[in-house]
């Protein structure tokens, strides 16, 4: 995996003052981002976060999905626990890229949940590969993760590369009147681990 580590510096933020590392994935192309708040590699579990890309909902506001609030439900945790890193990765639209996602969104208005939308454009449902999340973290010195997500396939792409996940955090947030069917559809047919049932579980 051909992922290097440029540099780092320091990014204050309403909720704590985090150190940046930017990498670039040299097959790819993309540049991808590690916010880090404390001590990540004295070797105990680090709350963190794989956040995928979502210009709509992380920058613009989008209420089509949860992925604003989820971005800044993780940063006030970790700022909280003074604790933890976030990845930033350059998957927008679970790995179909922005123009593709305004295309399934235009799909989704007239009808179609998300996945049948990214398999009517010949997609996937989901085409994310966290393969590049292993050297962002070994360039991180961290080995194990308490990890906030509702995906289990997160949880598993994770331990398939070695990474101890020692729990999974829920990040049940931004549920809105506009992304009720993103939100069941994430849990129907994408294995979400959303809903009373999920709250507060420990793996
Ligand atoms: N193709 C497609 N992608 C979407 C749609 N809505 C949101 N996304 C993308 O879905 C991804 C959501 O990323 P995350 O929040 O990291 O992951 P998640 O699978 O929801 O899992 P959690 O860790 O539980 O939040 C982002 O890359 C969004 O751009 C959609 O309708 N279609
Ligand atoms: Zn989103």
């Amino acid at each position: 995996m051909s992922v290097v580590f440029v540099a780092a510096a320091q990014l204050p933020t309403p909720f704590a003052i985090f150190t940046m590392h930017g990498f670039r994935d040299e097959t790819s192309g993309k540049e991808h981002v590690a916010l880090t708040l404390g001590d990540v590699a004295d070797g105990q579990p680090v709350l963190g976060r794989l956040h995928s890309e979502c210009l709509t909902g992380d920058a613009l506001f989008s209420l089509r999905c949860d992925c604003g609030a989820q971005l800044e439900a993780a940063l006030r945790a970790i700022a909280a626990e003074g604790r933890g890193v976030l990845l930033y990765l350059r998957q927008e639209g679970r790995g179909i890229g922005l123009l593709n996602k305004i295309r399934a969104y235009e799909l989704q208005d007239g009808g179609a949940d998300t996945v049948e939308a990214n398999e009517r454009l010949g997609f996937a449902a989901d085409q994310r590969d966290y393969a590049i999340c292993q050297p962002m973290l070994d360039h991180l010195g961290i080995s194990a993760i308490r990890l906030m997500t509702n995906n289990p396939r997160k949880v598993n792409a994770l331990q398939g590369f070695g990474v101890r996940v020692a729990e999974r955090v829920p990040l049940q947030v931004g549920e809105n009147l506009h992304n009720k069917l993103y939100l069941a559809t994430k849990a129907g047919k994408l294995g979400h681990m959303l809903g009373l049932q999920h709250q507060g579980e420990i793996e």
